[in-house]
């Protein structure tokens, strides 16, 4: 839809096949070292108090949904997996930890180190691109005690970021509706380089449609999308400057100089529209001929850069100017396009545009949009469609109407609520900023805490009930109501039963004695599979974007009122009988008994 516009080819060296894992690309930044310092010195602690055989059991989860909703996409498995595949302390790694961690350190540890993998590691994890809730871990790590420390900081660091992106990706996707197209444009604003290309990929992931970061679309085979810069309009002063104003003809191969037939176009169509051409510049409509030049298959040009006078009167002659349409052509009602003032409309961005597009429309090309960065984004949209209409009618060319309109500028889940109530006629955001920053909420919570050594289990109390960990192994079953959607996840010790279809279960609030339900399931769906064993990935892993059609597909199975932006209803975690039992006497042994003096 936009210019350059370069679609998932299947045949891509970097595309993740269907049934091979796309081991291609893999971040280099992604390796042991990448961790805190603490996990080494453990390790070493660990290691030297003869804890080398020991086995545990970790578990990754979140306490709290993202940006005051009720649900969290999870994603990031598949780089887990990557990370533990390569999992192996180089030459220079050793070298390295010789000198940064304490003197002292006996030669036989970094020897240990030198020889570690994630060989006799398993991984349990719930399917990437999922719904999950709090304290539902969404993935377990099971073997040898040093080695699942050691991979706390970087499985945490891959998980945190990716599900927060992917929910905050969904949850635009689910503001926008699923007709409106929506592109990532926050490379130059992500929190640096590997910000920048995770926020792509997730992104994507969690709902987008394209990005317009060139490597992301490389690596992950993800449509790369773009418009131009203000700075391509700003480039040229005047129409002198134009070195090339010939076009051949699609399909009959006749030359003709676009910009005189841009120029008729645009006196003929400002007496169409009732405008001047006095205010139009020169060096927008000579910027716009030559990127149609460029692209005439693909012309979509930025219509706000100019403005004669100021940005300000530029908007206020906008919305004068639907005001006016609107009174000509009494298309539009006035619930939806509501309107500032009397007077006239712009007679640069929008008018060189439609001039350049009928030029080339004589040449037997179809211009695709524009887009809007700036002013009012609603009025602006209601603005461009009617001028659209209207020559569309006018110059009996029904595919004018129906012109691109692209939207950015500091766009964020609020501002497209707001747009929509407003009444708009976008056909796609080009989001940045708040998306890929994750503006209402920069982190996901995600911590790894210890659950079992050598079969005991352990449990972290806290003052705060919500931060007492759940012990044990575990399982997880997602429990659907009658009327197919889930309807709660319940927790169970391994050596449980699971819960079967039809059949009564007691599920628990891990905390709240009285808080309890019997649940007759509908269907019940084991949330975990086994993702890495015996040093291996364990499953057939699936594509980026079969992760994507995952979380549409698993959104679809919350009730709506989880999913609502406005004090959305809390999704139930539960625990099984047996487990809350478990947990309460494990707490009662740990729990000291206070003295009263
Ligand atoms: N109709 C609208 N309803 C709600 N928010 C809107 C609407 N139109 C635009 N916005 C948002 O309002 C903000 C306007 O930004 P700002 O005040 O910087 O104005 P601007 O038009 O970008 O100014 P400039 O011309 O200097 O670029 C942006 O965040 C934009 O997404
Ligand atoms: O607004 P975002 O959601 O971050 O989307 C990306 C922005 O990046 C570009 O311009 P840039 O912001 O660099 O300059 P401008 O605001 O002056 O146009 C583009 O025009 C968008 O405005
Ligand atoms: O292609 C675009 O229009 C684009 C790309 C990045 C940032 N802003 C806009
Ligand atoms: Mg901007």
């Amino acid at each position: 839809m936009a210019t350059m516009n370069r679609e998932r080819s299947e045949d891509s060296a970097f595309a993740a096949g269907r049934n091979s894992w796309n081991r291609h690309y893999h971040n280099s930044v992604v390796q042991p070292l990448l961790t805190d310092l603490y996990q080494i010195t453990m390790a070493y602690a660990y290691w030297k108090s003869g804890k080398i055989d020991d086995n545990a059991v970790f578990d990754l989860f979140f306490r709290t949904n993202p940006f005051q909703g009720e649900f969290t996409i999870f994603a990031g498995l598949e780089e887990c997996l990557k990370f533990l595949d390569s999992f192996h302390y180089s030459e220079t790694d050793i070298e390295y930890l010789k000198h940064a961690l304490p003197q002292g350190i006996e030669d036989d540890f970094f020897e240990y180190l030198s020889q570690l993998t994630a060989k006799e590691v398993t991984l349990y994890a719930i399917e990437e691109g999922s719904v999950a809730f709090p304290r539902v871990p969404l993935i377990k790590v099971v073997g040898p005690l040093i080695i699942v420390q050691l991979l706390e900081t970087t499985l945490l660091t891959l998980v945190n970021y990716a599900s927060l992106m992917a929910t905050n990706a969904a949850r635009y996707r689910m503001v926008a509706g699923k007709h409106i197209h929506l592109l990532e444009f926050g490379l130059r604003r992500a929190q640096g380089p590997d910000g920048g290309l995770s926020a792509s990929k997730y992104s994507y992931i969690g709902g987008f449609d394209g990005t317009s970061n060139v490597l992301a679309g490389k690596l992950f085979n993800i449509p790369v999308k773009g418009t131009h810069a203000h700075a391509y309009i700003t480039s040229f002063t005047g129409i002198d400057e134009l070195k090339t104003r010939v076009l051949q003809h699609k399909e009959d191969g006749t030359t003709r100089d676009i910009l005189e037939l841009a120029m008729e176009h645009r006196t003929n169509l400002a007496s169409v529209l009732d405008v001047s051409t006095d205010e139009s510049s020169e060096g927008e409509l000579a910027a716009m001929v030559s990127f149609a030049i460029a692209f005439p298959d693909g012309f979509m040009a930025l219509v706000d850069t100019y403005d004669v006078k100021s940005r300000t009167c530029w908007l206020v002659r906008q919305l004068a100017a639907i005001r006016r349409i609107v009174s000509q052509l009494d298309l539009i009602s006035s619930s939806h396009c509501h309107l500032a003032s009397p007077r006239l409309l712009t007679r640069s961005g929008l008018l060189n545009f439609c001039a350049v597009a009928l030029a080339l429309n004589d040449q037997g090309y179809r211009a695709i949009g524009i887009r809007i960065d700036s002013g009012d984004l609603a009025y602006l949209s209601c603005l461009a469609r009617e001028t659209f209409e209207r020559i569309a009618e006018r110059f009996k060319l029904p595919w004018f109407s129906k012109l691109t309109i692209v939207a950015s500028n500091d766009i964020n889940e609020d501002t497209i609520l707001s747009l929509n109530e407003q009444g708009h006629k976008i056909d796609c955001f080009g989001i940045g900023t708040h998306l890929v920053t994750c503006q209402r909420q920069p982190a996901l919570g995600c911590v790894y805490k210890m659950v079992e050594i050598n079969n005991q289990p352990r449990i972290k109390l806290s003052q705060d009930v919500g931060k007492v960990t759940m012990p044990g192994s575990k399982n997880v079953f997602r429990l659907y109501g009658a009327d197919g959607h889930a309807l709660i996840d319940l927790l169970q010790r391994v050596d449980e039963n699971p819960p079967e279809v039809g059949q009564k279960v007691l599920c628990r609030h891990p905390f709240q004695e009285s808080k309890r339900a019997y649940v007759i399931p509908t269907n019940v769906e084991p949330l975990y599979r086994v993702y890495w064993t015996d040093g291996r990935v364990a499953q057939v892993l699936p594509s980026l974007e079969e992760v994507r059609e995952r979380v549409q597909a698993s959104l679809k199975t919350l009730r709506q009122d989880h999913k609502r932006t406005l004090n959305p209803t809390p999704y139930k975690v539960a625990v099984s009988d047996n487990l809350y039992n478990f947990i309460h006497e494990l707490w009662l042994q740990n729990a000291p008994i206070g003295e009263l003096a």
